[in-house]
């Protein structure tokens, strides 16, 4: 295994030892939770009982293959904890999301849950957030006039695409990926990107970090807020 998967499995498993009997948890979306929820799936067949909410089809999908069982959030007041990835870390534990496309379920999962522990190899770990290209989720209809309203805020903008069609998200939108000079105030560029008509959510997760399980080839670091 290459040494930034170990660094992942370490991390995304390690995560799991946050789950207690009969908690409500979150399931965030991508590479680094993968290894939490193959390691989840040994523990519920060891007899811990959960309930998990998916942050994505993608996720839901690989739930049911490991057997983990599922609840949508439209069943809970409250989750217990979420356990999810990130595309950049800053020194404040401030997240930039998005880069599979989950960024607005994730968000949804993580206002609503107790504890959120973020699992990520040490290449997430940046000074200043803004090196990855932010994620925002914008309608559809008349995306054109978004992307103009967004390039006003003087970013490098690209629709995201897969298979040279526009990349959907799992609510039927779009994503525009937004290239900034550095994010000094990421509280400042939410709320501005919110303003605009069209924008739906970003992926700056400000505040929104208990824990973040770092990982490394052969450790692991935990981060607190
Ligand atoms: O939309 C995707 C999510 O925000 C992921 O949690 C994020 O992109 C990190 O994914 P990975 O663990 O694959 O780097």
């Amino acid at each position: 295994m290459k040494p930034e998967e170990l660094s992942k499995k370490l991390a995304g498993e390690k995560a799991v030892d946050y789950i207690e009997q009969d908690m409500l948890i979150g399931l965030g979306t991508g590479s680094t939770v993968f290894w939490t929820m193959q390691k989840l799936a040994e523990r519920v067949k060891e007899g811990l009982r959960i309930q998990a909410v998916p942050t994505s089809t993608a996720t839901e999908e690989l739930a049911r293959k490991l057997g983990i069982p599922l609840l949508t959030l439209e069943d809970v007041k409250e989750l217990d904890l979420v356990i999810d990835g990130a595309d950049e870390i800053s020194a404040e534990l401030d997240l930039i999301k998005g880069g599979g496309g989950a960024l607005l379920r994730e968000k949804l999962v993580a206002l609503a849950s107790k504890k959120r522990i973020i699992v990520a190899d040490s290449g997430k770990l940046t000074e200043e957030l803004g090196g990855f290209p932010l994620p925002i989720e914008i309608v559809r209809f008349g995306w054109e006039q978004t992307f103009s309203r967004v390039l006003q805020l003087g970013c490098q903008i690209t629709l995201r695409e897969a298979e040279n069609t526009p990349f959907i998200t799992d609510n039927g939108n779009y994503i525009l990926d937004c290239k900034f000079d550095g994010i000094t105030d990421p509280v400042g560029v939410h709320q501005q990107l919110k303003l605009l008509p069209g924008v739906i959510e970003t992926g700056l997760f400000v505040q929104l970090a208990d824990v973040v399980v770092v990982g490394f080839p052969d450790r692991f670091e935990l981060l607190e807020r």
